[in-house]
């Protein structure tokens, strides 16, 4: 098991959430698509490695194509529901077996331009209001998949799976308390996502020098 260090600071632990059926891209492996040159998973990984992180693990159905980035691979656990509740209820278990009372940072694989003070700023906030989770937004929009959880939560949300039998990462949300942190950004929305070919026609466009 990760050892805290001899400070106030939590161990925080990182997933990638890069699961799911990619229905909207053709049902290619998202993190995978190359973006200028890189996969999806590397532009997410460069912007994670300087943030701090104890160590960051990939939550994708135990997607072979990916064990060549030698991360830890998060098991996806075996219940009723598929979607990334699934991937953050897998990663919640995967981090508190691995760091006990930790947290545990969400992403997901499709997006490439994290901000770099991601993890700083929920954090931060996440110690100050002793909320369950902070979560990311920008331009007024929530990003429930990008988000600082304490591990704490797992049996909760293990009850929460159980007894909706269903479920999405917004219904589960209105069952935490969290605080919402908000990143703006004058050019481009730093969690901009590919979602289907036409979102990355735009963002490489967008990306190109003017
Ligand atoms: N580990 C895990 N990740 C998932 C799962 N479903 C979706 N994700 C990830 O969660 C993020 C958001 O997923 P969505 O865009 O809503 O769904 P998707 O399956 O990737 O794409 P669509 O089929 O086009 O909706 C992406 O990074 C997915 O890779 C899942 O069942 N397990």
């Amino acid at each position: 098991m990760l050892q805290p260090q001899p400070t106030t600071q939590p161990i925080i632990v990182g997933a990638i959430l890069a699961g799911g059926e990619s229905r909207r891209f053709n049902y290619q492996t998202k993190a995978l698509i190359d973006l200028n040159g890189k996969p999806l998973i590397e532009h997410c990984l460069d912007r994670l490695a300087p943030q701090g992180l104890a160590t960051i693990a990939v939550c994708a159905n135990q997607n072979p194509a990916l064990t060549e980035y030698g991360l830890p691979c998060i098991e996806e656990l075996d219940c009723a529901i598929a979607g990334p509740l699934r991937g953050l209820y897998s990663a919640l278990e995967w981090a508190h077996k691995a760091a006990g009372d930790a947290l545990l940072l969400t992403v997901p694989c499709d997006t490439p331009l994290l901000p770099l003070n991601l993890v700083e700023e929920l954090t931060n906030t996440l110690l100050l209001t002793q909320d369950d989770c902070v979560i990311a937004s920008s331009n007024g929009r929530l990003h429930p998949t990008i988000g600082l959880w304490r591990t704490n939560l797992l049996q909760r949300l293990a009850d929460h799976i159980a007894a909706s039998q269903k479920g999405s990462l917004k219904a589960w949300l209105s069952q935490c308390r969290f605080t919402e942190v908000n990143f703006c950004s004058t050019q481009i929305d730093p969690f901009v996502n590919v979602n289907s070919q036409s979102d990355l026609n735009n963002l490489t466009q967008a990306l190109a020098p003017k």
